[in-house]
């Protein structure tokens, strides 16, 4: 009886330890703006949505200043597939013409953009989808048509698939000072209201860029960058810029790491200091990833100084 007593003595007392610790990061993160980017691979996994959306409600509700953009590759392979129709990607990108757009339009920024919004309101947290469909026009990405050019220096056709030039950091800032957490489909809409497919990594970093976030955090459905991307014991804990180049070229970063990659070196450039690529199917690595120092992905960082 009396060491039943003691063990839950000891139980309540690590629990009231483990609070006390944990006043200590949310003190030191309180309204620090961190862009969580969701990728289509994660999202397919719904337990692990569920979770990450619910560490995304505790963030704001501790005083954090989340912010997420979103990708949604899988659901819009799905529906392709459903219309009969073959998804080809270029250099990472999905080649969009027509009819690949209105699908892009409809699953990202519809059901998956609204879903995710209702999702974190659901758990309690207040969330705005920030798209243009639908009658109000919340739209916070403007840009224009990519241009890519191939190996021989030959110019790209990726029909409709565009590049954020823009921003509307105000409506985002007012948000998170509002404690609602602006959620951001990866599509953006030109001067002539022409509507572009966004690659979601890319999206995350120009999100990351105009707001001047603290950290960049993206999830996947890998533990980050893998010397051999089917060894998940081959993880790299920190990449720098020129070994991600040498990566890139060598063949070692492939398919959706690379514009995943890119994005991070071309944040990085942009001053935001704190870039990771983490697997979001592990309970609460977002929390641990922002509030404590356990490595659990990989860190991209500038080049250490000489000397
Ligand atoms: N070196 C690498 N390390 C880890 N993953 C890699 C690597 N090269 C290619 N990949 C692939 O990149 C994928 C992640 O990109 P992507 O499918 O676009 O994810 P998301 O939907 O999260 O953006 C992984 O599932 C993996 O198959
Ligand atoms: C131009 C382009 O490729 N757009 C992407 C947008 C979604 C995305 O990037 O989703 P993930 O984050 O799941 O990869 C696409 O059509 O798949």
């Amino acid at each position: 009886m009396q060491a039943a007593i003691e063990k839950a003595e000891q139980a309540a007392i690590e629990k009231a330890d483990t609070l006390i610790e944990a006043m200590g990061w949310i003190r030191e993160f309180r309204d620090k703006v961190t862009v969580i980017k969701l990728g289509g691979s994660v999202m397919e996994d719904e337990d692990a949505l569920r979770h990450l959306l619910v560490d995304i409600v505790f963030m704001e509700t501790v005083g954090m200043r989340p912010i997420v953009v979103h990708g949604g590759g899988a659901a819009i392979s799905r529906a392709m597939a459903e219309a009969g129709i073959e998804p080809n990607f270029v250099q990472g990108r999905r080649y969009t013409d027509d009819a690949t757009l209105s699908i892009v339009e409809k699953v990202l920024a519809g059901q998956i953009n609204e879903g995710i919004a209702t999702q974190i309101e659901a758990f309690g947290g207040r969330a705005m989808p920030l798209n243009f469909v639908g009658d109000t026009d919340n739209n916070v990405l403007y840009g224009e048509r990519i241009a890519l050019t191939g190996d021989g220096g030959e110019q790209l056709d990726l029909g409709h698939v565009g590049q954020v030039t823009r921003v509307d950091r105000d409506i985002i800032d007012n948000l998170c000072y509002a404690g609602q957490v602006p959620v951001i489909p990866s599509m953006c809409v030109d001067d002539d209201g022409n509507k572009y497919n966004v690659n979601a990594d890319t999206a995350a970093m120009a999100v990351a860029q105009a707001v001047g976030a603290e950290k960049l955090v993206f999830l996947s459905d890998v533990n980050g960058v893998r010397q051999d991307k089917d060894d998940p014991n081959s993880l790299i804990h920190t990449l720098t810029s020129s070994k991600a180049k040498e990566l890139i070229a060598s063949g070692v970063i492939a398919s959706g790491m690379i514009p995943k990659v890119e994005a991070c070196l071309a944040t990085l450039e942009k001053g935001v200091r704190k870039i990771h690529i983490i697997d979001g199917r592990l309970r609460h690595s977002l929390l641990l990833e922002v509030y404590t120092n356990t490595g659990v992905g990989t860190e991209i960082i500038g080049e250490p100084a000489a000397g």
